[in-house]
């Protein structure tokens, strides 16, 4: 049987990931840090995937296996050495810690071919940073890396191993790196061209997505849902998307028409009432969404070196600044920054990775001299 090893058996990774490549007829071997999740594998030999909304199916994922890649790693490693595919739910600043293990299984592979590799992350070129960590470690590497845009709300869960998600699913992949041959995986739109999938959707989706977790919890609400139901901040959500519209119509050359489609579309799934989404969870790790080519210091970028409105985003990002939830770890680490005593100029280059010279840095200067005042 082919075998598909797939690390993060969180919530994409068992909702989405593993059962694309379980209904392919991969056998999925989960790698996790986490003892809990990966024990509920090992002694439950399926779980469900409860799908809300149009044409909603539930569907059984079953014939997996699962290892703790801490404590096994080597037995991780022997897996790898033998699977077809790789791939990673991890979130992308944790790719850095599974790419040595991904190394050693490509330096025991005992297959020809070469491994897949799909990192399945919200990051613009995900799969080449896990490239490239993983080249720091075996530079001979017998793989094919191949970056992808994969959309899907999974909030969540209420605990146990079954998954309550979307029915909606977009997972396109970029065809280029195979040379014709691309792997049969259920789901995959496979494309010449990653670059305006994955703008259109970390820039509309997750844009809106974020903008309204840090203008709702500012405001108190909890679930998104709650938030984007108030006239003032959705009007506010709009404001922002209408800006990363114009990007991504100028640069990617998408039809109004069809990008305003896509913004209601987007607005309609975020507020989707039967997969309640909270603000904590969708504003999560607050410095990477802040960074450079994210949703927001992304777009607000390029539409600064165009000459164009940014000023919903930044104000998006100011809101981001407040969000301060002892539970994430870079929420507490950002309030630090912010409370450390450095100038505006020397918080805005490390929060935002922006060089000085950059048309937007001033205003992102401004954005946080307003949050210090507060
Ligand atoms: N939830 C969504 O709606 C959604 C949709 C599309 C993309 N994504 C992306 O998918 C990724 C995962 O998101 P999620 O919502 O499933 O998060 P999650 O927290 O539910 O799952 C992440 C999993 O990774 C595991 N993990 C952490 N460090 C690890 C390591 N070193 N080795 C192996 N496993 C490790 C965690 O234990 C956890 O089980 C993120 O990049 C996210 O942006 C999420
Ligand atoms: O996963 P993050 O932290 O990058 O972003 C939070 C949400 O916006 C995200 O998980 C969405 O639900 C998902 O990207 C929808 O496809």
């Amino acid at each position: 049987m082919r075998t598909a090893v797939h690390f993060g058996a969180g919530n994409i990774g068992r909702g989405f990931v593993a059962q694309f490549l379980h209904e392919s007829g991969y056998e999925v071997v989960f790698a996790d840090v986490s003892e809990e999740l990966i024990g509920a594998l090992q002694k439950q030999p399926s779980y469900r995937v409860l799908e809300v909304g149009e044409g909603a199916q539930d569907r059984v994922v079953d014939g997996y296996r699962a290892i703790n890649s801490k404590t096994h790693e080597a037995d991780v490693i022997a897996e790898i050495a033998n699977a077809e595919i790789v791939t990673t739910a991890v979130g992308a600043r944790i790719l850095q810690f599974v790419a040595p293990v991904i190394a050693k299984g490509l330096a025991a592979r005992t297959r020809p071919e070469p491994l897949v590799v799909i990192a399945c992350e919200n990051a613009i070129g995900g799969t080449d940073i896990l490239a490239a960590e993983v080249r720091k470690h075996d530079p001979a590497d017998n793989a094919v890396f191949a970056n992808c845009a994969i959309d899907r709300i999974v909030p969540e869960q209420s605990g146990g191993l079954d998954v309550t998600i979307e029915s909606f699913f977009e997972w396109v992949v970029d065809r280029t790196p195979f040379a014709g041959a691309t792997p049969e995986i259920h789901g995959v739109t496979w494309v010449d061209d990653l670059g305006p999938f994955i703008e259109r959707k970390l820039f509309t989706v997750n844009t809106a997505h974020a903008a309204a977790a840090y203008h709702g919890i500012d405001r108190g609400w909890v679930s998104i849902r709650e938030a984007l139901a108030t006239p003032e901040l959705q009007a506010e959500i709009r404001a922002v998307l209408a800006e990363t519209k114009e990007l991504l119509v100028v640069k990617h050359g998408f039809d109004p028409d069809e990008q305003q489609a896509y913004i209601e579309k987007t607005l309609k799934r975020i507020s989707n009432p039967h997969l309640p989404d909270t603000c904590e969870r969708v504003g999560r790790s607050p410095l990477r969404k802040l960074s450079r080519h994210e949703r927001f210091i992304g777009p607000a970028a390029e539409l600064a070196e165009r000459g164009l409105e940014v000023w919903n985003l930044l104000n998006a990002v100011g809101a981001a600044l407040r969000f301060d939830v002892e539970e994430d770890a870079e929420s507490v680490e950002l309030q630090a920054l912010l409370s450390g005593g450095a100038p505006a100029d020397a918080l805005a280059e490390t929060i935002t990775g922006l060089e000085p010279s950059h048309p937007l840095f001033p205003h992102v200067v401004e954005v946080i001299e307003l949050r210090l005042a507060q």
